[in-house]
């Protein structure tokens, strides 16, 4: 039987008031919230939120933070939240940033965080604590808790980093340790399966409709304009496909889901020729990690590069289709087409007002867990409602836009594209409108 103690916010003013606060250790949320009467019961993950009881007492607790792959807005917020989640709710005194990623943790010395030194850090992009790629050694990582006694250990970042949360975490139970080990997901490109999404998202696409507003001007100025803006996403086509349902003028969005060619009939030149047709512009979004199974088939090589996590490194496939366009077109008519690249511009920047209330409940969430006894979660909304989600779970695969659910029919109904699906014989290729499903 575990030695718990009771939970200090029981005798916190600001909690006393509100009844049931505890969450018992029984409740659980569905993962499928749809369903039919003869449904199976399915997955449930437990429900976030102070427990009655904890498991570690204040004074015992030494809790690092790391942040780990990209840069995401809204980082220093859950720096913060998690800092002030620790002191203020639970009396923590002693919290460490790691410096720098996974590799920090042995191979630089700790930053020393409290209350003072994160107070104003969520107006900053960034990451106070510095991130990195790679170096992601597990038995150096876990000598190093181990050496300096940390018993709490909150990771903060991508799918990525959720993988080398899960190896610490198995590492600390093989040797026994009490440590406890919480990820917290960052995933701007809205990757990581289960949760509802995460913190930095909402930013992203807001900061992309900029983009996507400049590259509409321009477009509009010119004879023939056509503004194309890239987006990030690697794998997953989330960012493309929210900024352009929220623009509204957007003509055709590409994702790395839909695959999609470029001649003949139904082809993206055909519909960039009708829409300049009957409008004289259009603007057309690219995420990052569409159509590079054309670009690699022009070049004849598909690289093989990988970046120190070993995620594929991608070509540009925005100036590649930027060119491929003008090609196509410098023989029939006069084409102003203007290439926007906003890349990081859309994840440096801080977190938006709904990503600052996301990322304090994400990192008040963790904590409790955590104090609770709760060891090898992430932390993630799913349907609506906070969870610990196993790290095994978070692992298994990545998220994707599913290009035959309704939300992609929705974006292509909006833009009125393409959907680039080869025709079967008797349905003609349409547009999105005439697509039956
Ligand atoms: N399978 C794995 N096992 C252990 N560690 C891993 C694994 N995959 C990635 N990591 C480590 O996690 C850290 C972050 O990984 P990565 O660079 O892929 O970013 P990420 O967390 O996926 O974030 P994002 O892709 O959103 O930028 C790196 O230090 C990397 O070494
Ligand atoms: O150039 P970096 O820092 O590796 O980051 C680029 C990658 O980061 C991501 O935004 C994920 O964090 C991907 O969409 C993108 O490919
Ligand atoms: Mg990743």
């Amino acid at each position: 039987m575990l030695q718990t103690y009771p939970n200090p916010l029981q005798d916190n003013a600001a909690y006393s008031v509100v009844k049931q606060y505890f969450v018992d250790d029984d409740d659980t949320v569905p993962q499928k919230i749809v369903v039919h009467p003869d449904s199976p019961r399915g997955t449930h993950f437990r429900r976030a939120g102070p427990r009655q009881r904890v498991y570690f007492e204040s004074d015992d607790v030494l809790a690092c933070i790391v942040t780990c792959g990209g840069l995401c807005p809204g980082l220093n917020t859950v720096i913060r939240e998690i800092v002030c989640g620790l002191s203020y709710m639970y009396g923590v005194k002693r919290i460490l940033g790691i410096d720098g990623g996974y590799r920090g943790f042995y191979a630089r010395n700790t930053i020393h965080l409290d209350l003072k030194t994160v107070n104003d850090i969520h107006r900053s992009g960034g990451t106070i604590l510095g991130t990195s790629r790679g170096g992601h050694d597990t038995t150096k990582i876990v000598d190093s808790i181990q050496d300096r006694g940390i018993n709490q250990v909150y990771i903060i970042g991508g799918d990525g980093s959720q993988k080398g949360a899960a190896a610490i975490f198995e590492e600390i139970r093989r040797r026994g340790l009490k440590v406890a080990v919480a990820g917290i997901p960052k995933t701007i490109d809205n990757d990581i399966p289960i949760i509802d999404r995460s913190f930095g998202f909402d930013t992203a696409v807001e900061e992309a409709q900029r983009a996507i507003n400049a590259a509409h001007v321009e477009a509009t100025s010119f004879e023939n304009g056509i503004g194309l803006v890239k987006l990030m996403g690697r794998y997953s086509g989330f960012i493309a496909m929210y900024a352009t349902l929220a623009s509204r003028d957007v003509d055709c969005c590409l994702i790395p889901e839909s695959p999609f060619f470029l001649e003949g009939q139904g082809g993206l030149f055909e519909f960039i020729d009708k829409r300049l047709k009957e409008n004289g512009h259009m603007v057309i979004v690219i995420a990052e990690g569409a159509g590079q199974d054309l670009l690699a088939e022009s070049e004849e090589q598909s690289t093989t590069l990988k970046d120190a996590s070993g995620n594929k490194l991608l070509q540009d496939i925005g100036l590649w289709i930027s060119q491929r366009i003008k090609d196509h077109f410098a023989k029939k008519m006069t084409l102003n087409l203007k290439y926007i690249d906003p890349t990081y511009m859309i994840r440096a920047v801080p977190s938006n007002a709904s990503d600052n209330v996301c990322c304090t409940l994400l990192a008040q969430s963790a904590v409790h867990g955590v104090m609770a006894g709760y060891n090898g979660f992430t932390v993630g909304l799913v349907n609506g409602r906070h969870t610990y989600i196993p790290f095994y779970r978070i692992t298994e695969r990545q998220n994707q836009v599913v290009i035959t659910d309704r939300m992609w029919a929705r974006l292509l109904s909006s833009t009125n594209q393409p959907s680039f699906m080869k025709h079967e014989p008797n349905h003609p290729v349409g547009e999105a409108g005439a697509m039956k499903w």
